[in-house]
């Protein structure tokens, strides 16, 4: 197949904060960049007004980043960021399928795996855009910061190094850095499990169990990470960096993280159903704990903050009820 390698267009899909963030990175790179967005309001805002009203209100964007509603001429662009929600991922890429040349990066930005199948994002764009080169993106930067122009390092995986290079480039500058990977499942598994794990680290807060419950959840936290993403066959050393550990102390320590500050909610006494209304920022944690706990069980892996959350979430256990079994458990050899 030949593979698209000079990315001097970038076209990303999803004009929520993330989409609308990673366009001011490629705009400031020196990038012509063109958004989908399917919301008809947002599309006109950007080309008219220069800004994300709904998702980043007050951050003027760059006159190279333009808006659209045809998913065709996105996928005309050098590369292709897919920035929308984990569980639409599927049903975006196949919107995206036929107009789709042949060897164009498609780099997937959102962080979860798929609901039901379990399956890696990786995975169901390689499934249904085969004719496409897959990246994944990923590590602990969040929306706002990136769209001010804040320093930020994230994790860009793919299997083409000269491909990933050129991809590196396209979005990175000194204040916006990408660090080169080969890791896609690794850098996968960070970015899903950290949201699961942030929502019951906002719990502990919202409980108000304490800083040392919160330190100790966080490590505990990153043991169930680290034990799954071996599993999964990650290395290490991506396990341990931006798109995990990294990942995991921004979304489980921050008030500016949607899936910690559901917890936090969650813990103060709030329901699940109150917390995901219409129009709400996506909680993705929300979405993919039961895939998480679907594939730690199928590898005979215990996650058992993930089982927590994933239980609360989906209604089958109250919050006090998940904490008293967490303390309950027995005593054991610290891995
Ligand atoms: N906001 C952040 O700081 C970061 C977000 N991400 C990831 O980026 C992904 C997207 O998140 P955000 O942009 O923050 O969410 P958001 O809540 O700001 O926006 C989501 C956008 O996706 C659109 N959308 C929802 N379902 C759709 C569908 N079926 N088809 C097309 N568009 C659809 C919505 O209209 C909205 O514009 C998530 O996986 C998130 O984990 C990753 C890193 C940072
Ligand atoms: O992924 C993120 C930061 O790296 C954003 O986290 P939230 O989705 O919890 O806001």
């Amino acid at each position: 197949m030949a593979v698209l390698r000079t990315v001097s267009t970038v076209g990303v899909v999803g004009a929520g904060a993330w989409g609308t963030a990673l366009a001011a990175a490629a705009a400031r790179a020196g990038r012509e960049v063109l958004i989908w967005g399917r919301d008809a309001r947002t599309v006109d805002d950007i080309n008219r007004h220069h800004e994300n009203r709904l998702r980043l209100p007050g951050i003027a964007l760059d006159d190279a980043i333009a808006a659209t509603r045809s998913l065709d001429r996105v996928c005309a662009m050098d590369a292709i960021i897919l920035a929308v929600p984990a569980q639409s991922v599927r049903g975006t890429a196949a919107d995206m399928a036929e107009a789709l040349p042949e060897g164009r990066p498609v780099v997937v930005a959102a962080k979860g795996f798929e609901r039901g199948s379990g399956a890696f994002m990786s995975d169901v764009v390689a499934e249904v855009l085969p004719q496409a080169v897959v990246g994944i993106l990923s590590g602990p930067s969040f929306a706002e910061d990136v769209a001010h122009g804040l320093p930020t390092a994230v994790t860009l995986a793919c299997a083409d190094d000269d491909l990933c290079s050129a991809l590196v480039e396209a979005i990175g500058h000194n204040t916006f850095r990408p660090y080169r990977s080969g890791d896609l499942i690794g850098v996968q598994v960070g970015g899903a499990v950290k949201n699961v794990l942030a929502i019951a680290c906002g719990v502990v807060v919202g409980k108000a169990l304490g800083a040392s419950a919160q330190a100790a959840l966080v490590a505990r936290s990153f043991a169930e990470l680290t034990r799954l993403g071996r599993a999964l066959g990650a290395r290490p050393e991506t396990l341990a960096g931006l798109s995990g550990l990294g990942d995991l102390v921004l979304t489980a320590t921050s008030a500016q993280s949607r899936n910690y500050s559901f917890g936090v909610a969650l813990g103060r006494g709030e329901s699940v159903d109150e917390l995901l209304g219409p129009r709400r920022p996506v909680t993705e944690g929300v979405w993919t704990a039961a895939a998480v706990v679907g594939r730690a069980r199928a590898l005979g892996i215990e996650m058992p903050i993930c089982e927590a959350v994933a239980a609360v979430v989906a209604g089958r256990l109250p919050v006090d009820a998940a904490i008293e079994g967490l303390l309950s458990r027995p005593f054991r050899s610290e891995e």
